[in-house]
Order: C-alpha cells, then sequence, then structure tokens
C-alpha cells in the first residue's frame, strides 16, 4: 500500500527533473529533434490545460487538482487494497495532477516538452507528468473492467 505513494513520488520526481533540465537548458521554442520528423524534444509552455484549454484559468486548476488529489488518495486508502493494478493506476493519477500542481503552483504555466507527430498530425506538446495522468486513466478503466468482469464470473 504505502511503496503506492512511492511509485507516486518517483514519479513526481522524473517529471520535476525533467521539466527543470528544459528550462534550464532550452530556450521556450527551442527544438531538438530526437527521431526526425516523429519525436522531438520542443520547450513549450501552457498556461491552460490539455490543448491549451482554458488559457490563464489558474484558480480554477487549483481548486479542481485539489479535488482530485483528495477523491486519489481517498481512494488509494478505501479501494486499492483490492487490486494491484487499480492501486498502481491511482498512483500514477496522483503523480500526474500533483506535478502539473506544482508548475502552476511556482511558474503559473506547465513546462512541455515530448513532441509527437502521428503521420503529419502534430499531437499537442505534453510533458510526463501528462504521460502519467492519460496511462493512469486507461490503466484504472482496464482494471476496472477486468474486476467486474471477476466479479460476473464469480457470482
Ligand atoms: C493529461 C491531462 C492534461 C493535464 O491535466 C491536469 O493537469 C489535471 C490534473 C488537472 C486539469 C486542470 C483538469 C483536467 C482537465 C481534463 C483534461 O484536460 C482532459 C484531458 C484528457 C486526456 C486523456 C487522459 C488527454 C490528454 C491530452 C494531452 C496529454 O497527452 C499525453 C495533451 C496535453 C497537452 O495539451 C499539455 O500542454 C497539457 C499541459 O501539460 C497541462 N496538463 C494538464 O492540464
Amino acid at each position: 500500500m504505502i511503496w503506492l505513494y512511492g511509485l507516486s513520488f518517483f514519479v513526481i520526481l522524473i517529471d520535476q527533473i525533467t521539466k527543470w533540465l528544459v528550462t534550464m537548458f532550452m530556450e521556450v521554442g527551442e527544438r531538438i529533434a530526437i527521431v526526425d520528423s516523429f519525436l522531438y524534444l520542443t520547450s513549450h509552455r501552457n498556461q491552460g490545460a490539455a490543448w491549451g484549454i482554458l488559457q490563464g484559468q489558474m484558480t480554477f486548476f487549483y481548486i479542481i487538482t485539489v479535488i482530485i488529489v483528495a477523491f486519489l488518495v481517498y481512494y488509494m486508502q478505501t479501494q486499492a487494497k483490492e487490486s494491484k493494478w487499480s492501486g498502481i493506476a491511482l498512483s500514477l493519477l496522483l503523480a500526474g495532477a500533483i506535478g502539473n500542481f506544482i508548475d502552476r503552483l511556482f511558474r503559473k504555466e506547465v513546462v512541455d516538452f515530448v513532441d509527437v507527430y502521428i503521420g503529419n498530425y502534430n499531437y499537442p506538446i505534453f510533458n510526463v507528468a501528462d504521460a502519467s495522468l492519460s496511462i493512469g486513466v486507461v490503466l484504472f478503466l482496464i482494471a476496472t473492467f477486468i474486476e467486474e468482469k471477476k466479479q460476473k464470473e464469480a457470482k
């Protein structure tokens, strides 16, 4: 159980270190090709949420994030004992929410740098916290689906 918070802490550490490196060694807008026409490191800032929605609504983001974190911690304390995978999913969601919260608190914007091109579609530039949130969402849905299937079969 406690190791789930360890996992969150580790992901938050990676998130903050990568963001710090980008702000230290790259100008905003600077781009480094990792895999040509597929993967770039592009130093980017976002005052909004996914796809840049709600630019500058920091107070809203603080409130939403505190609610999300409170809910996740409560759920980790009660529900995660059941299945390991939903525990890991909650831990990744917690890490992602806190990672971007730290940016919003101290930078008033979020640092993004993972720039992926799928075909000629340029996916919004994101960061480790976003990836952790997205993986957490997918993992949580899978864990919940498997859990329900098990309960149905048990009947
Ligand atoms: C990942 C959630 C976004 C993250 O939410 C957060 O912080 C949470 C904890 C707090 C928000 C204030 C509230 C959630 C709003 C819901 C939302 O937004 C719908 C999202 C769906 C999601 C499926 C899971 C898509 C994914 C998109 C992207 C990530 O793809 C990997 C593109 C990321 C780039 O636009 C990048 O510039 C974003 C920037 O880093 C700030 N990040 C955030 O606001």
